[in-house]
């Protein structure tokens, strides 16, 4: 079925309107609190053993452009992205077969245990192959670049970076689930950046694969030939044969000039112990050699090039990288501040156009983190310093609150991103951190005209004389595809959380595809769970950032005997602040205990109380336990009461245990 109402000029494929994306940033909420797979970090992004650079003898200067191909693999979250890589890795005897190790370009210990990919990881690769009608026997194998990009969309400003190297992807779809809500994202946004996609149907060997009917959508919706698509099973390995001949016969070489000056695009960066920073780089025009002197576009700076060279997949120093090729440099940068990702870097003495960078990163959500032991904001200060080296897409300033002492306010893309953060300062570093309710940036407009976006509810003045009058929130543009049996109790969620119906069409016989526009307040908490809960998992989900809207907005605050609790205070629609009140002091009452003396609990609006419970006062002594005089009994029950407290936050007289902190950022 054709999906397309209205199409611009030049553009070919039908359903184009459904995903026009004016920006790179999209999301998707993964409420992984309640994800299966809590997890271990033990290991920051690339270990050191990984990190050994190889010498091999590869010479660079046998891969003029024509010889070159750099491609992404795009999809929808599981659909078989990183399983291809891994064949194809294979296939050119890149890694060897049976390596041991699933998922080879998932390098993160998070990757690893939650099987998704976090950071685009790339990999050089040789391949043999006679283009059709060339038959000199002489020609050197192609260089492949393959960019492994990461499914979720939080992670989604790592596939625009990825797509900013290549000329190529390979757009994977299961064969069974047919084109999901990122398949159209992914679609689009290598479709936008004028990529050769390469369709290809995975997992056919499943009991329930029907290519043909993903064919078919393909066609409906992206109009893609129904010839072009190749069927693999990256499981079994049929069909695999045909997915490098493809790659090397419909993507076309790197465009550069290899006698101009030298630009290369910085794509990412991360630090190794060893090394320092280390940067992702793809040469645009002219030659990198190592010794050469560089300078970045963006900040002046001048470098020195200590080593160079390609990811095969490991780092394999080859001293040279050329036009079209995408490779490391390290080049003595002391901090990932300095490595501006979609920055140019050129040489020092040359002067040059800056190649087009990427959008900066867009924080979809904010939230405070405080150590839970005030005395250990100095060890949380470093391990946030030290874990933002390797992920720069996280905003940290430093922030008080009267309640929890002096932590941070961070900026996330989303909160699956929020919360692998949260677990990788836990596990690599030993923190123990809370963090308060995650909030959106509103924009607010006081009464003395001023205007502000506010990251933090604590932060909205509450001084009579500067008055809030009008309020904006942020919102999103949602696609939902689901089975059409499932439509009406998606437009009931949708409506529930403030949803304006854009587009409702059909794919095919069997799934309804919905655009929404959504207050981002509406999605970021627990909506992706509901919406498959709803769907009996059936739903794909995928938004990208919209518009401000007005929005009828009021300070939530929450008071515990009579004293408000900063850290908890929530801004939230008119229409839903009585609910959320009442359901914020339920949930508090179940986690805050019992104490020597009478707890109110209170939400407020203004001087106005909209929900309140009490928590009776209790006699609690652990010592009351211990019968008899045994010394050391008595002081091991005082050991255990005194570690509990430390995790516990006073305010005013109440102590509040860590849990009440993350229980209240589940409540919509
Ligand atoms: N039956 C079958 N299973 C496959 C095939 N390809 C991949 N899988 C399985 O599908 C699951 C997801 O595969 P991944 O390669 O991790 O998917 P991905 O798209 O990289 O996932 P993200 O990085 O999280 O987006 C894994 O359990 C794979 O073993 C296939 O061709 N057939």
């Amino acid at each position: 079925m054709v999906l397309l109402r209205k199409t611009s000029q030049n553009i070919k494929p039908k359903c184009f309107h459904l995903w026009r994306t004016s920006s790179f940033l999209r999301g998707i909420i993964v409420n992984s609190r309640l994800c299966p797979h809590r997890f271990a970090l033990t290991q920051s992004f690339c270990s050191p053993s990984r990190q050994n650079v190889k010498e091999v003898g590869i010479d660079l200067r046998q891969y003029p452009p024509e010889r070159i191909r750099n491609f992404s693999i795009i999809a929808h979250v599981d659909h078989g992205k990183s399983t291809l890589a891994d064949r194809l890795l294979e296939l050119t005897g890149t890694i060897k077969r049976g390596h041991g190790q699933p998922q080879y370009l998932d390098k993160l210990q998070v990757e690893r245990e939650r099987g998704i990919t976090v950071k685009a990881q790339t990999a050089t690769m040789f391949h043999k192959y006679n283009l059709v009608g060339d038959n000199t026997s002489e020609q050197p194998p192609f260089l492949i670049n393959l960019i492994d990009t990461p499914g979720h969309v939080d992670f989604s400003y790592e596939v625009s970076r990825s797509l900013a190297a290549c000329q190529g992807a390979l757009l994977v779809v299961d064969a069974a689930q047919g084109v999901q809500a990122q398949t159209v994202a992914n679609f689009y946004l290598a479709f936008e950046s004028n990529l050769a996609i390469i369709p290809v149907i995975n997992k056919i060997d499943q009991p329930t694969a029907d290519p043909d009917r993903v064919k078919a959508q393909l066609k409906s919706m992206f109009d893609l030939e129904p010839t072009h698509a190749l069927l693999t099973s990256a499981k079994t390995g049929q069909g695999l044969e045909h997915v490098l001949p493809a790659i090397i016969e419909r993507i076309p070489p790197p465009p550069g000039k290899a006698s101009s000056p030298l630009r290369m695009l910085l794509l990412d960066s991360y630090y190794d112990e060893y090394k320092g920073v280390i940067c992702h780089v793809a040469v645009v025009d002219g030659v990198l050699r190592k010794g050469d002197k560089i300078s970045s576009a963006a900040t002046g700076q001048a470098y020195e090039v200590l080593d160079v060279g390609i990811m095969h997949p490991e780092l394999t120093s080859t001293g040279i990288l050329l036009t079209g090729q995408v490779g490391y440099v390290v080049s003595g940068m002391r901090s990932t501040k300095e490595a501006r990702i979609g920055d140019t870097l050129h040489q020092s003495k040359t002067v040059v156009e800056p190649l087009p960078g990427f959008r900066p990163v867009k924080h979809m959500v904010f939230s405070g983190l405080y150590p839970a032991d005030g005395s250990d904001f100095d060890a949380l200060n470093h391990a946030i310093e030290r874990l933002t080296c390797n992920d720069a897409s996280v905003s940290v300033t430093k922030e008080t609150s009267t309640a929890l002492g002096l932590g941070f306010r961070c900026g996330f893309l989303g909160l699956l991103h929020m919360d692998v953060f949260h677990q990788r300062l836990e596990q690599e570093y030993g923190a123990h951190v809370i963090s308060t309710v995650p909030t959106v940036p509103y924009i607010f407009e006081y009464s003395d005209g001023s205007k502000a976006q506010v990251q933090n509810p604590a932060a909205l003045p509450s001084n009579p004389k500067k008055r809030v009058t009008t309020g904006w929130e942020p919102t999103v543009l949602a696609t939902i595809i689901i089975p059409s049996e499932y439509v009406g109790a998606v437009i009931t969620l949708c409506s529930e959380r403030r949803g304006q119906q854009l587009e409702y069409s059909f794919i095919d016989s069997q799934r309804a595809f919905m655009k929404y526009r959504l207050p981002l307040r509406e999605i970021v908490v627990d909506f992706y769970n509901e919406l498959k809960s709803i769907t009996s998992g059936y739903a794909s989900f995928d938004y990208e950032d919209s518009e401000y809207q007005q929005a009828d907005l009021v300070k939530l605050d929450i008071l515990l005997n009579g004293q408000p609790v900063d850290a908890m205070a929530t801004i939230v629609h008119n229409l839903k602040a009585q609910r959320v009140g009442r359901e914020l002091v339920e949930k508090l009452k179940k986690f805050i205990d019992r104490q020597m003396f009478e707890i109110t609990i209170q939400a407020a609006i203004g001087s106005k109380i909209i929900a309140r419970e009490t928590i009776s006062a209790m006699r609690k002594n652990v010592l009351a336990k211990c019968y008899g005089g045994d010394v050391t009994r008595k002081r091991k029950l005082l050991e255990k009461q005194k570690e509990g407290k430390k995790r516990m936050k006073r305010v005013g007289s109440v102590d509040i245990p860590q849990e009440a902190f993350n229980e209240i950022l589940k409540v919509s």
